[in-house]
């Protein structure tokens, strides 16, 4: 199996949830997908890295992140990935709110400044969370090249809009959900 078979194979059985849920948008929904199953999981979390730098390997960007929590793990996913194959990608984390104590940062992690970075989630509904992040990140002085999802649910307008090419690595259609 492909490694992009093996990782559908994995969010089929580990992150999908049947029944009623209210997601992050207020929106309600029938299933869920609980992609911390899949990014978390000693497994799956390679694959992630791994397919997550294939769906995105004609973009030039050396630095990876997004709106945490769901972002993070991806991001580090990749970051070991791209060790793995020789390249250096930095990772960072966009908080939701500014820190107030210590150094009082929104991003953390190496300085992301008049860098060209790639904008992550594990999964986007209404794109919220990534043009949260997308926001922070152009307000930083980082150049987003792109907003790559492993699963999306629904974002890729919400993106465009946005400006921004939209990559996801699976659709509801194959997870069996739509
Ligand atoms: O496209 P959207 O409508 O923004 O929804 C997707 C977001 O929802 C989930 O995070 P959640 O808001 O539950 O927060 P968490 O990452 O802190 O768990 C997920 O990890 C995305 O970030
Ligand atoms: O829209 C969301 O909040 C959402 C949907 C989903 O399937 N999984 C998730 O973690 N968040």
């Amino acid at each position: 199996m492909s490694d992009r078979e093996s990782l559908l194979a994995e969010i089929k059985s580990k992150g999908v949830v049947h029944g009623k849920v209210v997601l992050s948008s207020g929106k309600e929904a029938d299933f869920y997908v609980d992609m911390r199953k899949v990014t978390l999981d000693a497994q799956a979390a390679p694959l992630v890295g791994r397919v997550m730098l294939d769906l995105t390997e004609d973009l030039d960007y050396d630095a990876v992140g997004g709106l945490t929590l769901g972002a993070d793990p991806v991001a580090a996913a990749m970051l070991h990935a791209a060790a793995a194959r020789g390249r250096r990608l930095d990772a960072f984390v966009v908080r939701k709110a500014q820190k107030v104590h210590g150094l009082q940062r929104r991003i953390e992690g190496p300085d992301v400044a008049g860098r060209r970075v790639l904008a992550v989630e594990d999964t986007s509904t209404t794109g919220g969370s990534a043009l949260t992040a997308v926001e922070a990140l152009r307000e930083a002085g980082a150049e987003v090249v792109a907003v790559a999802v492993v699963v999306d649910r629904g974002a890729a307008a919400a993106v465009a809009e946005a400006g921004l090419p939209y990559r996801s690595a699976y659709g509801l259609e194959e997870l069996d959900l739509a």
